[in-house]
This record gives C-alpha cells, structure tokens and sequence, in this order.
C-alpha cells in the first residue's frame, strides 16, 4: 500500500510545478496525493492536474491574475522575504523594448 502524500505549496499557478510533481509521486507508489496552497490563481492554469486516491485540494486563497510577491514568492529572487502579499507592477517585469 502506497503512502499518502500532502504537497505544500505557496502558489499553484499555471499547474505545471504540481502536475510534474504528482506524475513523480504516483509514479513512485503515492496511494493519494493532496495540495495544499495559500494561493491558486486559476486564471492563468494551463495544467489541469488530477489528485490521486482521496486527494484533495486545499487553497487558503484564490489570488487574481497579478504578479505577486512576498511571503516566500520571488521576482528574480527580489522581494522574497516581504512580511506581506505585493503586486508588482508590469513595468517591474516587463522588459524594455524600446532599446
Ligand atoms: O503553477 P506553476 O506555474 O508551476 O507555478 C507555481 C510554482 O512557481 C513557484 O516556484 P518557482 O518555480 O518560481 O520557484 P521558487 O519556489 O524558487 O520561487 C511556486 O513556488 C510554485 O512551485
């Protein structure tokens, strides 16, 4: 019998990271396979993930289509260790094309 696994997450977003990883794990014997997020931003899934066993998702919130930043969530590893949830503004991350 397979073991039951919880995967903690900051932020599911296109789903890819999660799907990856439950291929991995239910490949390795996983029985059930739950998330658990403090964000989802379904807005942007490209990965339409399938739990495994009696898996099940758990999201503390849904998160709009921002870029967001803090509390372990990275923009070229800025921004990391804010004590709050930020949304980056576009021209932050949008490069420069007019060079
Ligand atoms: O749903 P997805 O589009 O796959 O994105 C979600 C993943 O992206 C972030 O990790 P990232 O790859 O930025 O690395 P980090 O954990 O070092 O910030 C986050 O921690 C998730 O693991």
């Amino acid at each position: 019998m397979g073991v039951g696994v919880v995967k903690v997450e900051d932020i599911v977003d296109t789903g890819n990271t999660v799907s990856c990883l439950i291929a991995h794990l239910e490949k390795k014997g996983a029985s059930s396979i739950s998330v658990c997020t403090f964000l989802d931003k379904p807005a942007r899934r490209t990965a339409n993930f399938q739990l495994v066993g009696d898996g099940k998702f758990y999201r503390g919130f849904e998160c709009p289509d921002y870029f967001v930043v803090g509390y372990g969530m990275d923009y070229a590893e800025l921004y990391r260790n804010l004590p709050y949830i930020g949304v980056l503004k576009a021209e932050m991350y949008k490069k420069d094309t007019s060079n």
